[in-house]
């Protein structure tokens, strides 16, 4: 368990804490609650449900990486299985600022990562930026999706984004969270077929050019990453982001990746190969393998 999730845990009210102890103490803990820890949190704490997501913000928000700016965004995105995903802002010294990822986003891809169906809300602990509201208009839920805001009434994103942008625009009637299978041929290298399971579950209606992310960590482990686009473009996440916040939220450290494999395929209109190879070099080094695949 890292430092900054103890001082979170540590600074949590008496009560909230010692409820939230027992879980965040285990070794299984991976950054989220199902929705009988949720329950079982509100009865210990006396909180309503918004309440308690405020609460937990600090928890998310300790997962931060923020080298830049040294200011730690937290979110939670909340599943309609009633489960809550933590997900906090990763920055990348060396690497262009672009490439920077939000709580918001890293909240939802941690979601959309365990294959959550429907996101009802989602809690920060401060204004979602422009950039996040266009990337939450993605979503499944983007018609009835709450964010819920320290010292705020409740509101819809369509409050936070009226006049919105997004896939209609372009004539696409898919969405974030729409379940997605390419079907790509299988290889027999185990990393690799990780990332081409997770190629064939991104997200990329506007290119078509699905590709996936699989980071080894030690001899047995691996996480994944998908890529997921987005109407405006620019706010898209891309698959080693994706990864890079899975590997982040459980706990890894980035000296632990072992392997990197980028699955992309064959003939896409854009790569994500040197945006991705770049970011591990940044990140201490790493290589990255990549490996075209062909749409069965
Ligand atoms: O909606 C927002 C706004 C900003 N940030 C992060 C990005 C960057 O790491 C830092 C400063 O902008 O805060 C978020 O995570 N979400
Ligand atoms: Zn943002």
């Amino acid at each position: 368990m890292n430092d900054s999730l103890l001082n979170a845990l540590q600074r949590c009210t008496p009560r909230l804490g010692e409820a939230l102890r027992p879980y965040v103490m285990a070794d299984t803990f991976k950054a989220s609650f199902s929705a009988e820890e949720v329950s079982a949190l509100q009865q210990a704490s006396g909180l309503s449900a918004t309440e308690l997501a405020l609460a937990l913000l600090p928890l998310a928000a300790s997962y931060a990486i923020t080298p830049l700016s040294h200011f730690n965004v937290g979110a939670i995105a909340q599943g309609i299985s009633g489960r809550w995903y933590l997900g906090a802002n990763m920055e990348f010294a060396s690497a262009p600022i672009q490439q920077t990822i939000h709580a918001e986003q890293s909240a939802i891809n941690h979601a959309w990562m365990c294959n959550e169906p429907q996101l009802t809300a989602v809690t920060v602990n401060y204004t979602p930026c422009g950039h996040c509201r266009q990337f939450m208009n993605e979503l499944n839920s983007a018609q009835q999706l709450t964010i819920h805001l320290p010292g705020c009434a409740p509101q819809t994103l369509h409050d936070y984004l009226p006049n919105a942008f997004g896939p209609k625009d372009l004539g696409i009637t898919d969405t974030l969270f729409d379940p997605q299978a390419h079907p790509f041929a299988a290889q027999s290298d185990p990393l690799i077929e990780a990332a081409i399971d997770a190629a064939s579950q991104s997200y990329a209606p506007y290119t078509r050019a699905y590709s996936g992310i699989a980071l080894q960590i030690d001899g047995e482990h691996w996480v994944t990453g998908r890529y997921a686009e987005n109407a405006a473009f620019n706010p898209s996440l891309p698959p080693l982001q994706s990864a890079l916040i899975m590997l982040q939220l459980q706990g890894y450290p980035v000296s632990a990746i072992t392997r990197a494999v980028l699955v992309e395929v064959s003939d896409a209109a854009l790569s994500q190969q040197s945006a991705s190879a770049a970011i591990l070099t940044a990140l201490g080094g790493y290589s990255l393998e990549t490996v075209t695949v062909f749409s069965k």
